[in-house]
């Protein structure tokens, strides 16, 4: 590749095209006012995104849009954590979790059969599978498509008298179908691990995994793809800030000064500065500080106290690309 290209390549944006994350990470792009764009119809797994130069859409598979970010085919992704971390040897040093979702919420467990009533932690585990070993002279089997999160944690737990059998899906039928004795696998309700008459141990959950903004540290950042990706971060960034407070305009007879330190008091801020006497006062608050800053104000004399919530609140850095930029 010429310098030429590597200047010019564009951001690839990895978006979760089936399965369980695609519907909220939809949905979360577009409160971001991030529009994707298929020219060539609904099956196109290449897009672009509405206003933003330089950007590609690539739309994948959960898994597979880890294996694009830690490759560094793709620069910014959705994907759950529990996939970042089973898949990526080094996570944290081929890619930087930007920031939590609040969707996608599952974890990882070890689940063991609920007629096993004597094993309730790994150290019971630990003392069946050393069992099974000396007295049968066989290995507890444990079914699973998550080998290294399952390898690491069970040595941080000292058990090493197992064997991996690997699930490539319905892995709670493995203990039933008699090709395991337990499993690791990702639960929300436990509804399928109880229908298999399985239960969790009590310290046997190994990762509380969330949907995630995600960025390759290896994908080729040129300035134009960093271009792309601070209009895309300054878009989701602007809509969280949004989200988290209020705006509180009120008339007010007392300059703002009078008002004490709000920051200190509210964790508010004056986003365009202090308000003489008689003037237009603007707030930014925390939501759960609003009435106690609006009885404040009106303590001062406030009128037509008007709260509101803001669809976008842009600020000149975010820490979204902080967080990126930092990695860079
Ligand atoms: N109850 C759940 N079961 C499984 N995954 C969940 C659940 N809740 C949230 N997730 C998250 O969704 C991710 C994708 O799971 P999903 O089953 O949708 O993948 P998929 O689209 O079938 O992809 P693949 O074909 O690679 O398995 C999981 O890795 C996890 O981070
Ligand atoms: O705790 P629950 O709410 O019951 O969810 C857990 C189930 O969901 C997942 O399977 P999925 O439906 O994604 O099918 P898959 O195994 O084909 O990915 C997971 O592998 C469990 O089987
Ligand atoms: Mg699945």
């Amino acid at each position: 590749m010429t310098d030429t290209s590597v200047n010019d390549a564009p951001l690839v944006l990895a978006v979760p095209s089936k399965g369980r994350l695609q519907e909220n990470a939809t949905a979360f792009f577009g409160r971001a006012g991030l529009k994707f764009v298929k020219s060539r119809g609904e099956r196109d797994y290449r897009g672009t995104i509405a206003g933003v130069e330089g950007a590609e859409v690539a739309f994948l598979s959960a898994s597979e849009i880890v294996a694009q970010l830690a490759s560094g085919a793709a620069h910014l992704g959705i994907t759950g954590e529990d996939l970042v971390r089973e898949q990526v040897a080094d996570a944290d040093a081929a890619v930087e979790m930007l920031t939590p979702l609040g969707f996608g919420h599952a974890n990882v467990v070890v689940a063991v059969p609920q007629a096993w009533i004597d094993v309730r932690t790994m150290a019971d585990l630990d003392d069946v599978a050393s069992a099974m070993r000396s007295r049968q002279g066989r290995k507890l089997r444990v079914a699973t498509k998550y080998v290294n999160l399952t390898r690491r944690f069970f040595a941080r737990h000292g058990l090493a008298d197992y064997r991996i059998v690997e699930s490539l899906g319905a892995t709670e039928g493995a203990p039933a179908a008699g090709t395991a004795e337990i499993v690791v696998d990702i639960t929300t309700t436990g509804a399928t691990l109880a229908a298999n008459a399985l239960k969790i141990l009590d310290d046997g959950v190994m990762l509380a995994s969330e949907a995630n903004l995600v960025a390759s540290v290896r994908a080729p950042w040129s300035e134009r793809a960093l271009a792309a990706a601070n209009a895309i971060l300054s878009r989701i960034a602007a809509e969280e800030e949004a989200r988290s407070v209020r705006e509180i305009r009120a008339r007010i007879d007392a300059a703002s000064e009078t008002l004490g330190d709000l920051g200190a008091l509210f964790g508010a801020r004056l986003p365009f500065g202090a308000s003489p006497a008689g003037g237009v006062l603007t707030v930014h608050c925390p939501e759960k500080a609003v009435f106690a800053l609006v009885e404040h104000l009106a303590t001062a004399g406030a009128d037509d106290v008007t709260v509101s919530a803001p669809a976008y609140v842009f600020r000149k850095t975010n820490p979204l690309i902080e967080r990126l930029q930092s990695r860079l």
